[in-house]
């Protein structure tokens, strides 16, 4: 650290307040020097998935309005993500905070080459994501039979045969279809997860059409090791190229995690602006990996995001105000931008 000081100049540190230019050249001057190395084993370029606006906001106590969603939705596309998770089309009974799903939708800005995929549990859903203009889906089981059941109702094997009706109308329809696994690393009511299981769930979801599966530690609980054993049995079924890491940072193993996911050949990385977030029947689940983190930590390595992370800062700023809430992003905190 001393040596990192030294390249910025203590003037930046002198005020007990980093501010957000300095931040960024001495972000720029010192991960660049780590740059030429590290990246040997890395993708050069990673897609991140902001699941902010859905997985971040569905877990908040009181409702977020509706108009700040929105706002939240068009300045992470300003910023430059690539896809963003606007919404998800359950039961409002279950998960009141997405009840406006409709409303996101047909308010947000969409921008030329931008996604905006939302959850789709059941055919139900699926009719009323495309009626509302939705232009892709994912779809989203577990690796765990209980929490299957406390997510969604109903066990794995049944949710499989729900998520076939979804992709038998999503093809009809011309449209794309991710795949969720929860609980790869660890389940709230079931403990340990076997890699084999989540080896399995995925194998079923891509063969069934899913051009993406993200893996996610839903709780937070896995490390490096866990996650590399969990990826090597998922290889074996699943092209590498067709899987994503989403991790929560219950534990603060997400960022490890991801950058061993990167090493195993994965390029799509989900997370969530300002590290919001959490399960609703995920009991202990905090935010997911924040993505100015993410981005931070990719920028560092030399890999390329398309994200501009000052837009992004300003994105995790809006809503952690509006939300009257303390950054969960350390880039953010580092960065004054709380
Ligand atoms: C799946 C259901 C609907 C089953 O719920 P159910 O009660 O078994 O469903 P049902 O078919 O018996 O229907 C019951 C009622 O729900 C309605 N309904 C039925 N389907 C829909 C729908 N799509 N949209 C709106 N309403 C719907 C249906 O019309 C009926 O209404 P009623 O007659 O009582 O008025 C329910 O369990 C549910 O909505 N669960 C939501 C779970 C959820 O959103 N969890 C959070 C997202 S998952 C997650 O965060 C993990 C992830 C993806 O981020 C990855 C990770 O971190 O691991």
């Amino acid at each position: 650290m001393a040596a990192l000081m030294m390249r910025v100049g203590p003037g930046s540190f002198a005020s007990g307040r980093v501010h957000r230019p300095a931040l960024h050249s001495f972000a720029a001057v010192v991960l660049r020097s780590v740059s030429v190395s590290a990246t040997q084993s890395f993708p050069e370029r990673v897609k991140i998935v902001e699941v902010g606006p859905r997985d971040g906001l569905q877990n908040e106590k009181t409702i977020v309005p509706t108009e700040v969603k929105i706002r939240l939705i068009d300045m992470l596309s300003e910023a430059g993500l690539p896809v963003i998770e606007a919404t998800s089309f359950v039961s409002p009974k279950w998960v009141p905070q997405m009840a406006d799903q409709e409303e996101v939708m047909r308010g947000l800005h969409k921008k030329p080459g931008v996604n905006y995929p939302v959850l789709t549990p059941n055919l139900k859903g699926f009719q009323a994501a495309v009626k509302a203009g939705a232009k892709e889906v994912a779809i989203f089981g577990a690796a765990s039979e209980l929490f299957s059941k406390k997510n969604i109702n109903c066990s794995v094997d049944e949710s499989l045969m729900r998520f076939e009706e979804v992709m038998r109308a999503a093809k009809q329809e011309g449209v794309p279809v991710r795949g969720y696994v929860s609980c790869v690393l660890g389940c709230p009511y079931e403990g340990k997860v076997s890699p084999n299981k989540v080896a399995e769930v995925a194998k079923r979801l891509y063969s069934m059409g899913c051009y993406e599966i993200s893996l996610g530690d839903t709780i937070g609980v896995g490390t490096p090791g866990g996650m590399s054993a969990m990826l090597n049995a998922v290889k074996k079924e699943v092209p590498v190229e067709a899987l994503a890491v989403h991790c929560h940072d219950t534990y603060g193993q997400a960022l490890a995690n991801i950058l061993v996911a990167l090493q195993n050949g994965v390029s799509v990385v989900d997370s969530s602006v300002a590290g919001l977030g959490g399960c609703p029947y995920a009991q202990g689940a905090s935010g997911n990996v924040a993505t100015e983190d993410v981005v931070y930590m990719l920028h560092g390595l030399g890999i390329h995001t398309g994200v501009d992370l000052p837009k992004l800062l300003d994105a995790g700023s809006y809503i952690c105000h509006s939300l009257n809430r303390r950054t969960n992003s350390k880039v953010a905190q580092a960065s004054c931008k709380l």
